[in-house]
């Protein structure tokens, strides 16, 4: 199987909205990579039509791909060949590995066609990674092995990726699939909170009874396995950052439990126990470098669930049971609070005192559903309060795949002063209706266009909502917002009367 033929298939996906054909998308090209009857083909495939690269770190970043060689006009690369180059680059340390990463990457992306290249790229830097492909990777991955979608969802629920997943179903089927269990110290993927907008649609979601309201924590996520002495600290994507937990290391070490997987959120804390803000536990959870971390504030790990416990597997038991195991665990003061009750009212007051605290919001559970592994799952709805901004459109850039040919990635100015600071950009919330009136609206406006981005006068106000503002060197008002989506365009608002920097410096957590 040539790249050329995963490539083309990765377009095919995200050319269309069926979910069905993506699916069959996804099965023919398995299917094919299955005929070579090789397994570790199929993993490959898998793991780049999924998004993801087999190595966990390859060191080449944005920068090392900004001068690309000339591309190959005719495709000859393997998904294999591909596979090796980056296994050696990944396995390059010390003196002149920069120098021989570059050469190694030069060559590679030097035998790739344009649209491989472009291929590459985003897949060595990860932007082509997205939960809902790999969810339906794992369908098509049933399709092709002609396995029940139930059976491979279920492994995956313990294997970090799908390569693996699709290798079992596709060259050892149903009695492979069925070898998946939780292991200790094997990392088990996340389950993951839908959303309400408010604390009496979230408890309604979960069917109007009795529900546990736990507070959301705004840190990081952490998966902790626990066997005797030997710790393990795993992120939300399964990479194991054990070393640089020391503390939340010693803590689980001195519970008092013999194995344990338990799941839970880090985040730094000030004296008095009110959160600090999210990017010092980023930045924290970010080094490497032992002294640093010594240096650096401690984070405190908050748990919120079990998933086993001294050889009993508590993946199938209902929230109720797990949190009672949880209880006889981890210490009061190493558990996020929460509250338990059937009363719409009291979960609304929780809610408005968790955020006045500091916290993010609640997570609202079902007290009788399992836990569903990898899933954003219905029995978990998030409750935050909505933050909204008007801002102003300072640029926008061209779509690609799906949105190829409109204009979607927006560009967030503040006012400040007589100009407008850059805050960020988003290109999440549009429907395409709103894409296809911004299209137009913004070639109005246009003042430059560089082939890629469109810059425009900053007359259009939009409508944003975000989860938060954070401190960020990443742009020049020194602060970014988290997950900024558009709620719509103002045409009723001119630009002068947009919200101004300080504004939005005053969501800064304290
Ligand atoms: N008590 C809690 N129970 C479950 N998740 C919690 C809790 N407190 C904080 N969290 C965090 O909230 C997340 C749940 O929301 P979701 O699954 O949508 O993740 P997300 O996309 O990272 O969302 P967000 O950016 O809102 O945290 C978890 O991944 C976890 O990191």
């Amino acid at each position: 199987m040539l790249l050329a033929e995963l490539v083309r298939t990765h377009a095919a996906v995200a050319a269309t909205r069926s979910r069905l054909t993506k699916r069959a998308e996804l099965a023919a090209a398995l299917r094919a990579a299955g005929e070579v009857g090789d397994g570790d083909e199929v993993e490959i495939v898998a793991s780049y039509l999924s998004g993801r690269l087999r190595q966990r770190r390859t060191g080449v970043g944005w920068r090392s791909l900004a001068d690309l060689p000339p591309a190959a006009t005719d495709p000859v690369l393997t998904p294999r060949d591909v596979d090796d180059a980056l296994e050696a680059v990944s396995a390059l340390s010390g003196p002149g590995s920069a120098t021989a990463r570059a050469t190694a990457v030069a060559d590679l992306f030097g035998l790739a066609t344009t649209d491989e290249q472009r291929f590459l790229r985003g897949l060595v830097l990860g932007e082509l990674r997205q939960g809902a492909l790999d969810s339906l990777l794992l369908d098509a991955v049933a399709d092709a092995a002609g396995v029940p979608v139930a059976l491979v969802r279920r492994a995956a629920m313990f294997s970090a990726d799908s390569g693996p997943i699709a290798r079992a179903a596709l060259t050892g089927g149903a009695a492979a699939l069925e070898a998946f269990g939780l292991e200790v110290g094997r990392p088990v993927r996340p389950m993951l909170a839908s959303s309400a907008p408010d604390v009496a649609a979230a408890v309604e979601k979960l069917g109007g009874g009795q529900v546990v309201a736990d507070v959301k924590l705004d840190g990081i996520r952490v998966q902790v396995h626990k066997r005797d002495d030997d710790v393990r600290v795993l992120t939300r994507s399964l990479d194991d950052i054990t070393e640089r937990l020391p503390e939340i290391v010693e803590l689980t070490r001195s519970l008092d439990v013999g194995a344990a997987v338990l799941d839970g959120e880090a985040l730094a804390l000030d004296e008095a126990g009110r959160p600090r803000p999210f990017q010092e536990t980023a930045s924290r959870a970010g080094t490497h470098d032992v002294a640093e971390v010594a240096a650096t504030v401690p984070l405190t790990v908050r748990f919120f669930d079990v998933l086993h416990a001294d050889g009993v597997d508590l993946i199938d038991a209902p929230t109720r049971e797990r949190l009672d195991v949880l209880d006889r665990v981890v210490p009061p003061d190493a558990r996020v609070p929460r509250l338990v009750t059937d009363d719409v009212d009291a979960v609304t007051r929780f809610f408005t005192g968790a955020v006045a605290d500091g916290y993010e919001g609640l997570v609202v559970k079902d007290l009788a559903a399992g836990y569903a592994a990898g899933r954003r799952g219905a029995a978990w709805v998030k409750v935050k309060p909505r933050h909204t901004l008007d801002l102003v459109v300072l640029a926008v850039e061209r779509g690609s795949g799906r949105r190829e040919g409109t204009l979607s990635n927006i560009h967030l100015g503040a006012r400040d002063g007589d100009g407008f600071v850059l805050l960020g950009k988003t290109f999440k919330g549009m429907t395409d209706e709103m894409l296809a009136w911004q299209t137009q609206r913004f070639r109005e406006l246009e003042t430059a266009d560089d082939g890629w981005v469109v810059s425009v006068r900053p007359e259009q106000v939009v409508e944003i909502a975000f989860d938060g503002v954070q401190r960020s060197t990443r742009y020049p008002g020194g602060v970014a917002l988290r997950f900024a989506r558009v709620l719509r365009y103002r045409d009723d608002k001119p630009a002068a009367e947009a919200d101004t920097l300080d504004a939005v410096r005053s969501h800064l957590s304290p």
